[in-house]
């Protein structure tokens, strides 16, 4: 019987040790060490030669000799990432059908409209809700941690261009999702479609594209010349809000959850910055869709590609993945840096070397942003129980962590 269910077993994801990497690493290594090694005793053999033959003083040599050791010692441990670089490939075409895939809420944070504009905020928010995921299955979440009546209005904007381009993404396959990336590109990415109809549908998203653009402008506007400037954003009480702007219209596409969420802030509290925002938006997301998985974005960094959502559960629903995972980090890539990036401002070193490396000696990272993380991994078995404390106002009030750290204890020792 186990046998025929391990014939059956088809993976969802798979891994490849990068064989001709490791030869060319290990080799430069080795060559590497032999010249330490050549150093170490040229630097040594000093110390033993007569004293009338020495000419340089003793105490720099030594000062240069202790400063190659440590450079050595932290050349020694960056071996770690070149070790067994590895490379893993998904297959989102075996997943199950849409109706059995497991569903991801998205967190997004946004902290001050004044320092991150309202515009790339939004981008980020409409290249979420236009995920490759079932919609029902999807749940997006905007934290304010600036509790600005700016963004709120801007989220409602965003949520009005959504039902337009969502549809159009889904319709011509598109690969970008971020409205400005793909209207500032210089390539057309028109998906699996070409000729006069998709080329109308693009001219008429682009003008609404630019009333977006407009009415964010006007909103940002009308703040900073009014007194709506002064409110304070480091003492304000909390507002959720569920954007729907026209719940009366049945709309023929459906749209993801889009949910506004500005936590309750005093001066006298600590706010504990991102993470503080996170925990709200976890207690909050725990009452009203509380999907087994999240992403995490900054309100900076947009979905550049949109069937990320498939590619991380590829390893979540391979029935051979270990239950222990907690999370699935994507690469950051950065775009508009400068042309010559010398000082590799991109960070390509990072995620396309050393990411490899970590991931194939099993320490894999978090960068913080750009991860799809398991609730469970987060909650433990509280995780399956929803809305079981309190109500979503004192999920997010001041204090509020206390007491639900105290019912999750109280629905661990009941579960277990
Ligand atoms: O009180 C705060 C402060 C910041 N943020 C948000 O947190 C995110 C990251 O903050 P930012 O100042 O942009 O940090 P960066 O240094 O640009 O980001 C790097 O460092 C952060 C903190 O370690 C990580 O969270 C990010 O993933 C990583 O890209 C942004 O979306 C902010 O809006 C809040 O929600 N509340
Ligand atoms: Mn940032």
């Amino acid at each position: 019987m186990e046998q025929s269910s391990m014939e059956k077993y088809v993976p969802l994801h798979v891994c490849h040790v990068n064989k001709t990497s490791i030869i060319i690493n290990r080799a430069h290594a080795f060559l590497h060490f032999i010249a330490i090694l050549f150093l170490i005793h040229y630097r040594l053999s000093f110390f033993f030669q007569h004293p009338k033959n020495t000419t340089i003083p003793t105490l720099p040599w030594l000062l240069i000799f202790v400063s190659e050791l440590l450079l050595s010692l932290a050349w020694l441990f960056t071996q770690s990432y070149r070790w067994r670089p590895v490379t893993r490939t998904v297959f989102p075409e075996r997943l199950p059908a849409d109706d059995k895939l497991p569903a991801i809420d998205v967190f997004i944070c946004t902290a001050d409209p004044n320092k991150e504009p309202s515009v790339e905020v939004m981008n980020t928010v409409i290249s979420a809700m236009a995920l490759a995921y079932p919609p029902e299955k999807l749940h997006v979440y905007v934290s304010d941690d600036a509790g600005s009546d700016v963004t709120l209005r801007c989220t409602k904007e965003a949520w009005n261009f959504a039902r337009y381009w969502v549809p159009f993404c889904r319709k011509y396959d598109l690969v970008t999702a971020c409205p400005d990336v793909y209207f500032s590109s210089s390539e057309v990415d028109s998906g699996d479609f070409e000729g006069s109809e998709f080329k109308a549908a693009r001219t008429k998203m682009e003008e609404k594209y630019e009333v977006l653009k407009q009415r964010i402008r006007r909103i940002v506007q009308q703040h900073s010349t009014t007194g709506d400037a002064l409110h304070n954003t480091r003492d304000h009480p909390s507002i959720i809000e569920v954007i729907n702007e026209h719940p009366e219209e049945e709309d023929e596409v459906k749209m993801p959850l889009l949910v506004y969420v500005s936590r309750e802030k005093r001066p006298s509290h600590h706010h504990n910055f991102k993470a503080g925002a996170l925990n709200v938006l976890l207690r909050v997301s725990t009452m009203i869709s509380n999907s087994p998985f999240i992403l995490m974005l900054d309100c900076d960094m947009y979905c550049n590609d949109p069937t990320s959502t498939r590619q991380a559960m590829c390893y979540y629903c391979d029935p051979q993945t270990p239950s222990s995972i907690a999370f699935v980090q994507f690469p950051q890539t950065f775009r508009n840096i400068c042309e010559d990036d010398i000082y590799d401002g991109e960070i390509r070193n990072l995620m396309k070397i050393f990411w490899h490396g970590f991931d194939g000696v099993g320490g894999p990272t978090i960068s913080g942003s750009n991860f799809y993380i398991k609730r469970e991994a987060l909650l433990g078995s509280f995780s399956k129980q929803q809305a079981s404390f309190g109500t979503i106002a004192s999920a997010i009030q001041i204090g509020a962590l206390e007491e639900f750290l105290k019912n999750r204890y109280f629905w661990e020792k009941r579960l277990t």
